[in-house]
């Protein structure tokens, strides 16, 4: 028989065996692709620029040095910082960040000026971020030039900021709306001078994983540097490019922290965690301090003034709380039942709510025992069934079931029949 599935070349046998041996992960499947970056990469933490440039967000000197601290603690390989061109204070700024000492190689990002170089490569970092819109947008309405002034003009910029003795990386904004000739012949020929690294950029946030997996895999056949990427999160697709970008062999990616950045921003730092965690936890665990993200992204969401989301991957408050009664069980069993990242290895802790009426036994039982009563399968049976109908009619507070669960225990030790069957029905048991 023949599968009807995308894969006409899977043959099933009755008990489904044969699809299994086929489908199973093995040597090809998991290692074939040689120039994937999935576990061999580096990021270049951007809140300090493109965060800067977050509607919110205003960092001082103080505030600046203390997230490139935390940034350099939590183990971010490269920091990134706002053009010195931008303001005296911005210069002022970057030559502070680069006295500190950090581990982590501080960078600027600049136009494709010389102007711009001048400035950056006196303040004493380890490298440059050249950038130009090669996009026949940016060409028409944002600085004009065309391909041989890009060309010409990148030429002198990365021969000089070379001459200094530091890195130099070149990125075409809006790459994924540029012809691709352009692109690649413009990559082609800094990569000849010497870059350390080329950039694509989704300055939009247009591009999706498979086009991001097309250009970086096309890219990796014309450049012998490293390549960088930076994702703009318009469309949602931003942690989803990161990843495909990696697997095409891209070496580098840009974040910053909680996303932040110009419009809805980029590639959230903890977001880019959460799916290297999952695609290779060891290489993960072993780079950076997982416990320090929380407060990373509190220090961050206090300084730009939001709240972190209740949703964000990884520390959001909700991101291991688990409420329905299916899940609670299997949880309690075993938490990779339906949990994919730890939550002890970021420092957060696992919660189980059993206040509402998708609850389960198997999840009262747990907290019965927890509390320190001793009930029967049946009794817990019994009391959920009571948790049930009162959040049926208002939702409930930890200390209302817990309530719950110590009256009905004491009458059930006291033998006190009459008082079970009031407490068990009686709806105004547990205050409003
Ligand atoms: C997609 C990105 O996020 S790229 C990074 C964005 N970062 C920034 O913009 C940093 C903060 N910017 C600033 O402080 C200012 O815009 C400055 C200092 C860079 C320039 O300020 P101004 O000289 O007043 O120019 P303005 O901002 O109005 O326009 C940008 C100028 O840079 C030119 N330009 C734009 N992009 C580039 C580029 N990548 N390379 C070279 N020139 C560029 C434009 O043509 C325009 O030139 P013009 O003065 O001849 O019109
Ligand atoms: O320099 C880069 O590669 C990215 C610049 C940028 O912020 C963008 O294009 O959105
Ligand atoms: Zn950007």
């Amino acid at each position: 028989m023949q599968t009807t599935g995308t894969n006409a070349e899977i043959r099933a046998n009755a008990d489904g065996s044969e699809i299994r041996r086929q489908l199973q992960p093995n040597v090809y499947t998991r290692y074939y692709d040689l120039l994937s970056r999935v576990n061999n990469f580096s990021i270049i933490e951007s809140t300090l620029r493109e965060g800067e440039q977050f509607a919110n967000a205003f960092f001082d000197t103080n505030k600046k040095i203390e997230i490139a601290k935390a940034l350099d603690e939590f183990g971010v390989e490269y920091i990134e910082l706002t053009s010195p061109a931008a303001s005296e204070q911005s210069r002022l700024d970057c030559q502070a960040i680069c006295k500190l000492g950090l581990k982590a190689k501080i960078l600027t990002h600049i136009r494709c000026h010389m102007d711009d170089a001048k400035i950056a490569v006196e303040t004493g970092v380890d490298g440059v971020d050249v950038v130009i819109g090669t996009s026949s947008y940016l060409r028409e309405f944002s600085h004009g030039k065309d391909m041989d002034y890009i060309a010409n003009k990148a030429t002198e910029v990365i021969n000089f900021v070379k001459s200094k003795g530091i890195e130099v990386r070149f990125s075409s904004e809006d790459s994924f709306r540029s012809d691709l000739v352009d692109l690649l012949s413009i990559y082609r020929t800094v990569d000849k001078l010497g870059v350390n690294r080329v950039g694509i950029a989704d300055t939009v946030g247009c591009a999706n994983p498979r086009q991001v997996y097309e250009l970086v895999r096309t890219l990796r056949g014309v450049v012998s540097c490293d390549i960088e990427c930076h994702f703009h999160n318009d469309t949602g697709c931003a942690i989803a490019n990161a990843y495909a970008a990696l697997e095409a062999g891209a070496t580098h990616i840009d974040t910053s922290i909680l996303g932040i950045g110009e419009r809805n921003g980029i590639t959230p730092l903890g977001g880019l965690i959460a799916r290297m965690y999952t695609a290779d936890k060891d290489y993960i665990k072993s780079k950076y301090k997982l416990h320090m993200l929380r407060d990373l992204e509190n220090l961050v969401a206090d300084a730009v003034d939001v709240q972190v989301p209740f949703n964000n991957y990884i520390t959001g408050y909700c991101a291991f709380t688990h409420k329905a009664g299916i899940h609670a069980k299997a949880i309690l069993n075993n938490p990779s039942t339906y949990e994919i990242l730890k939550p002890e290895d970021f420092g957060m802790t696992r919660y189980v709510n059993i206040c509402h009426r998708l609850t389960g036994w198997n999840a009262v039982k747990n907290r019965v025992e927890q509390l320190g009563l001793s009930l029967t399968d049946d009794q817990v049976k019994t009391i959920t069934a009571k948790i049930k109908e009162l959040s049926d009619i208002r939702p409930l507070k930890m200390e209302d079931v817990d309530n719950l669960l110590r009256d009905y225990h004491s009458a059930i030790i006291s033998g006190d029949e009459l008082q079970v069957k009031n407490l068990l029905s009686v709806v105004s048991a547990v205050p409003s």
